[in-house]
């Protein structure tokens, strides 16, 4: 049950919302207190009625010959989320306490640890990472997407701002809102989804055929690792189509400034195969000369 405190605080259950701490096309994150445990927790607040918006659930469905699955459920989408995020507990992954989701309200309030750095940088910046910084928070991220794709779980939205920083320098991957779950070895997608400067080229190929989920998450990893070092993506591009075009045919470039080692850079090299056949994998990522220096 939401209320309005004598300061004009939100008042939610036990948690006293505060300051908006996050922001992104999923919503908003605000800082709440938990006057039960006197702990500060992240807050992240979504609108079911934005999200069915967004589905297009109410807009006439095209009109398709024959059967066609109906839409999902937009919310479902969002309880899928909510299903990984309780299965997942790795120290690499954000931590899930709990759900307010009171039918009769719009809002859906999903409570998770405080991670007080917050997000590990923000992109573009003139100030990177240091190598060193860059090395440790890389071995954090690949030691969480293992783990995921163990669980058998594509997180597909891997980028520095869904990577949180907690107080002892340790990486935690949220997000979890374009995730898919698979069966078998690997996922084989075919929709495209995640961030379009993060997407690896065989999802932008307009042929019908799948492309593997982990070397997805490979890709957007290399992507990641770049922009640790530089402070900007390897392909960028005002207009979504050049951008395209760039990761499906540029190569890697790296600047002058800063200076890095021949080590990191063929590792990115090696996730930013553009053929997903000839990429790094994560266990030969775990025993890369770079990572394990
Ligand atoms: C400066 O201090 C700060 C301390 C913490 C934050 C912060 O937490 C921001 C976003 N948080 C999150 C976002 C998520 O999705 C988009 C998910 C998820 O859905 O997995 C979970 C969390 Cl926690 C920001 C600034």
């Amino acid at each position: 049950v939401s209320r309005t405190d004598s300061q004009g605080y939100v008042q939610l259950n036990q948690y006293t919302l505060k300051d908006e701490i996050g922001k992104g096309s999923y919503g908003i994150v605000k800082l709440a207190y938990n006057e039960e445990d006197d702990t500060h927790y992240a807050m992240k607040i979504l609108s079911k009625k934005k999200l069915i918006k967004r589905s297009g659930f109410f807009k006439k469905p095209p009109a398709r010959e024959g059967k066609g699955k109906p839409p999902p459920n937009p919310l479902e989408k969002v309880y899928r989320e909510i299903a990984i995020l309780k299965k997942v507990d790795h120290p690499n992954i954000v931590r899930l306490v709990e759900v307010l989701d009171d039918p009769e309200e719009d809002n859906l309030y999903m409570v998770f640890t405080l991670y007080t750095k917050g997000e590990v940088m923000v992109v573009p910046t003139e100030n990177p990472l240091t190598e060193q910084e860059a090395w440790s928070y890389f071995r954090d991220v690949i030691l969480g997407i293992e783990y995921l794709h163990y669980q058998k779980i594509i997180h597909r939205d891997v980028k520095p701002s869904n990577l949180l920083l907690d107080n002892n320098g340790h990486i935690k991957i949220a997000d979890f809102g374009v995730s898919n779950e698979f069966t078998g070895g690997d996922a084989l997608l075919s929709s495209t989804a995640g961030t379009p400067a993060f997407m690896p080229p065989e999802s932008l190929k307009d042929s019908r055929d799948t492309y593997s989920g982990k070397a997805m998450d490979i890709w957007a990893m290399g992507v990641t690792l770049y922009c640790f070092l530089i402070g900007r993506c390897p392909f960028q591009d005002e207009y979504i189509l050049g951008l395209h075009k760039k990761i499906l045919t540029d190569p890697v470039v790296f600047p002058e400034k800063p200076v890095l080692n021949d080590d990191v850079k063929e590792v990115i090299i090696q996730m930013l195969k553009k053929d997903p056949h000839e990429r790094i994998t994560l266990p030969q990522l775990k025993v890369n000369k770079w990572v394990t220096r």
